[in-house]
């Protein structure tokens, strides 16, 4: 039996295949160039040169069964303006919303829409994604990607799509701002001041030139940060579970022990996975320097905030910067208490600690950035299936077809990838000139995309309903 989020996504899909193969007024591409660059792009045979692709639709109809009014948008944690211009340039359905949602407000949204942008805050559950029957594709308008079930979302062929580094510069200014400010006092000395109270220290203030950085995690934002700390004459040292080419002279380092044992300052730049959750707990601050620092803004599940608590209390860690918290405050204006987090007041109450309500990547050019890149992925995926940047679909495009005749047609069949599809696929297609074909695997799931031409309008249904009845289907899309 159909599940509903497919009968939904079919009755979209049908909606106007059998009155009229033209697309609507609304349907101009957003940009005639779309450049983007990705650094897998590489890896896809037969659709780039190098690693940097510019897709550009020419003038060719646009691949859609749909009006775009149809499609009902969702944007939550309020995405930035350039995403939304995009997507209501489109003619999608936009609704936009500042803060996140409580869960219950949520799937009532969710079910509705065919759309979800997203940043870190908003929790996409399976039990969130099993009531939206509608949802085509999800856009996290950020770098992480832990807060949705991803391998759900792929097996009910829901695609993700994220900015992977649109945001990396800005964390690792506001770490190098936090180095400073900690060796410095900065943040306490500021307060006392705003107390009224005039204190001039230089004890236990020092110049960070010729300290030790630990980066925990080399990736966009961690090998950022060794360029610019190495530029401040920091001597850089890095961790990470894979062996990495270092940047300028920074140094990787066999283990966490290591690097924890030489480091002045330990900044943290890892996702969260079961790996990294409490990665810094007791037996992590006993390897530290006494008198060294912390800054952690990846994850807040990846620092034991009680441990950290009583290494500061002790004086083994002199200052500490977070950022990010295992549970945040869904709005702007909300507390932070004990109500959210048990030790929060603690954690307040303690000198020589910055803390900032997650604005790593919350700066005007990484959300600008951000917004354009995740909302034209998003614009390629409902208009042309293309998958290229999904996090959890095998990445699959092909070069639009180039013609304006009305015969042709691109058939997306996303199943499990089980053996025996590609024939059955392509004897349903068999009474049509298969143009161009492409099918990847990402483990239980693929993705087939075939642009076909000699197709009627009356075929349309034919196909969809053909491959609707094989048994590895998840998903069929069939735009023309
Ligand atoms: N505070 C913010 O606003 C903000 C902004 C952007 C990103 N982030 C967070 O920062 C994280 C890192 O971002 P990125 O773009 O550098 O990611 P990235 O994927 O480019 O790099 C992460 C690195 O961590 C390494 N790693 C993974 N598990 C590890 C482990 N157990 N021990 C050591 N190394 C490990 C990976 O191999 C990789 O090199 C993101 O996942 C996100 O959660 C926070
Ligand atoms: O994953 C990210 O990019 C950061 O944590 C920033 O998240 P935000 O967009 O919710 O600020």
């Amino acid at each position: 039996m159909a599940h509903p989020r497919d009968i939904a996504r079919s009755a979209l899909s049908n909606a106007v295949s059998y009155s009229t193969l033209s697309v609507s007024p609304t349907a101009t591409f957003h940009s005639p160039t779309a450049n983007f660059h990705s650094p897998t792009a590489g890896s896809q045979p037969g659709s780039f040169a190098g690693s940097s692709f510019a897709y550009r639709p020419g003038p060719q109809r646009q691949l859609k069964p749909f009006n775009t009014e149809d499609i009902k948008i969702l944007l939550l944690e309020n995405v930035n303006e350039t995403g939304r211009n995009i997507l209501k340039g489109q003619g999608y359905q936009v609704e936009f919303l500042k803060s996140s949602l409580p869960e219950p407000e949520l799937i009532e949204k969710i079910r509705d829409v065919h759309v979800i942008g997203i940043r870190s805050k908003t929790k996409l559950t399976a039990k969130v994604l099993a009531e939206a029957k509608n949802l085509l594709v999800i856009g996290c308008f950020c770098i992480g990607t832990n807060q949705v079930d991803l391998e759900y979302a792929a097996k009910h062929g829901i695609a993700v799509f994220n900015s992977p580094f649109a945001n990396s510069r800005s964390v690792a200014e506001l770490v190098i701002a936090e180095i400073i400010s900690l060796a410095r006092q900065l943040g306490d000395r500021s307060l006392e001041m705003h107390r009224g109270t005039w204190n001039k220290v230089s004890a236990k203030c020092w110049e960070i030139r010729g300290k030790t950085l630990g980066i925990v995690g080399y990736g966009h934002i961690g090998s950022q940060l060794s360029v610019l700390a190495e530029a401040m004459g920091m001597n850089v040292i890095y961790y990470d579970i894979l062996t990495l080419m270092a940047i300028g002279t920074a140094q990787q380092v066999p283990t966490l022990e290591h690097l924890l044992e030489q480091a002045d300052f330990v900044t943290l730049h890892v996702p969260e996975t079961p790996e990294t959750k409490n990665l810094i707990s007791t037996k992590q601050f006993e390897h530290m320097k006494t008198g060294s620092y912390l800054i952690n803004a990846s994850r807040g599940t990846v620092v034991d905030i009680p441990a950290l608590i009583k290494a500061m209390r002790s004086g083994k860690v002199a200052g500490a910067a977070l950022d990010v918290y295992p549970n945040e405050p869904a709005a702007n204006g909300d507390y932070f208490t004990n109500d959210l987090n048990t030790w929060a007041e603690d954690l307040r109450g303690l000198n020589n600690i910055i803390l900032t309500p997650h604005i790593g990547g919350s700066t005007e050019e990484a959300q600008r950035a951000i917004g354009v890149e995740v909302a034209e992925a998003l614009v390629r995926y409902i208009n042309q299936g293309i998958t290229v940047g999904s996090v959890n679909l095998p990445e699959v495009t092909l070069r639009s077809p180039g013609i304006e005749d009305e015969d042709r047609a691109r058939v997306i069949y996303i199943h499990r990838n089980v053996p025996g599809v590609l024939r059955k696929v392509n004897e349903i297609l068999a009474e049509h000139n298969v143009d161009k074909q492409i099918s990847d695997s990402k483990g239980d799931i693929a993705y087939l995309m075939a642009d076909i031409s000699n197709v009627k309008t009356e075929d349309i249904k034919e196909i969809r309903d053909n491959l609707d009845a094989l048994s590895s289907r998840i998903i069929t899309r069939v735009l023309y």
